[in-house]
């Protein structure tokens, strides 16, 4: 019997859990090609880290359009434009020519029952397909074929581990899938109760950088956090504020750590910013989402996307007297009973 575990159980919702480099899919340059929407914040952390770790050589990439998004349930889901030109930034399906991304589900598992999100990845020389979480080993699966001083960005340092568990596991819950929680509430009493812990954890993520003394979340190394906060952060003022009603501040009025730790990261990193587009971000929440947005209007605001001028002197931020309460107070003000977070952490 085959040691190896389960790659995927066909005909089954399971995405597959192979992992690069293994025995079974080794970092090969050219074997492997990505599937994104640059509108999707999941999607977006996978190809920060192909530009962040120079992989754009060895990972090729097709993109979703933005919208629409199949019939009015969403059926059967992203679509790939008809040429390159008809929508900016969006291609064709390089690999099969395909119309729909579902159809690249069904060429791995022709009983495919999961859903048909970006991202995936599809290994050529198998024929399987990747749609679970990459974050955790994109980072370094090519290491070996990188030169040093790429191999050498490490998003996961030991020392770090453990804050940077820690803090995922609330930050993942409250505000990375928190603001979906808040923006596709069924109900008014399903809204106000996620809502709440959205800003929850940006409350505690304006005190963790402060304590870190910036640039990063965790002061001076780059880390996996800094790209999940990156990826729901330069949506928040955009998009999540007025289409998912995550309105209770803006990240530019009411964060100033929070809003320097943005305009650092779209500005001074340029895998940031050269993932990032704006019009794919925006069009795809407000003209894809029909329920929420039915007239599928896209707001023209707010300007700037996002702020210039880099506070790059963080002491600035870090003798600051910080006053922890001041957000509590904030918050109270408005009725509201809010602490920091509903997580530990
Ligand atoms: N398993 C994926 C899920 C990503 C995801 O939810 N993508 C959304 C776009 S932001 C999607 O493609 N949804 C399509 C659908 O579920 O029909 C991950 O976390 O990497």
């Amino acid at each position: 019997m085959s040691t190896q575990p389960e790659i995927h159980n066909p005909a089954t919702t399971d995405g597959w859990h192979g992992v690069i480099p293994s025995a079974q899919f080794p970092a090969e340059k050219g074997r492997y090609h990505l599937y994104i929407g640059l509108f999707c914040p999941f999607a977006h952390r996978a190809n920060f880290i192909r530009h962040l770790k120079g992989l754009t050589e060895f990972i090729d990439v097709s993109i979703v359009k933005p919208y629409p998004k199949g019939d009015e349930k969403g059926w059967p889901g992203w679509c790939f434009p008809k040429s390159d030109d008809e929508y900016p930034g969006a291609t064709v399906d390089h690999l099969f020519g395909e119309d729909y991304l579902h159809k690249i589900y069904f060429r791995a598992d022709a009983e495919y029952k999961g859903r048909y999100s970006v991202p995936l990845l599809w290994d050529k020389k198998t024929g399987t397909a990747e749609s679970a979480e990459l974050l955790r080993w994109l980072p370094t699966a090519f290491n070996e074929l990188l030169p040093p001083s790429l191999a050498e960005i490490d998003l996961y340092p030991a020392d770090l581990r453990a804050k940077i568990d820690t803090i995922t596991l609330w930050m993942q819950s409250d505000l990375n899938i928190g603001v979906y929680k808040a923006g596709f509430a069924p109900s008014q009493e399903v809204y106000d109760k996620n809502v709440i812990p959205v800003f929850g954890a940006l409350n505690k993520l304006e005190h963790i950088i402060v304590q870190h003394g910036g640039p990063f979340i965790l002061g001076s190394t780059m880390t996996e956090l800094d790209i999940r906060l990156y990826a729901t952060l330069i949506r928040f003022d955009t998009v999540y504020v007025q289409h998912f009603k995550c309105n209770l501040g803006t990240i530019r009025h009411d964060y100033p750590v929070l809003n320097n730790w943005l305009k650092g990261m779209y500005w001074d990193v340029d895998a940031a910013r050269a993932s990032t587009d704006f019009k794919h971000i925006k069009e795809n929440y407000t003209k894809s989402h029909y329920d929420i947005n039915p007239k599928a209007i896209t707001p023209m605001g707010p300007f700037p996307d996002v702020e210039e001028g880099v506070q790059r002197d963080w002491k600035f931020h870090t003798n600051m007297d910080f006053d922890y309460d001041l957000w509590k107070f904030k918050l109270r003000d408005r009725g509201l009973s809010i602490e920091y977070g509903n997580a530990s952490g």
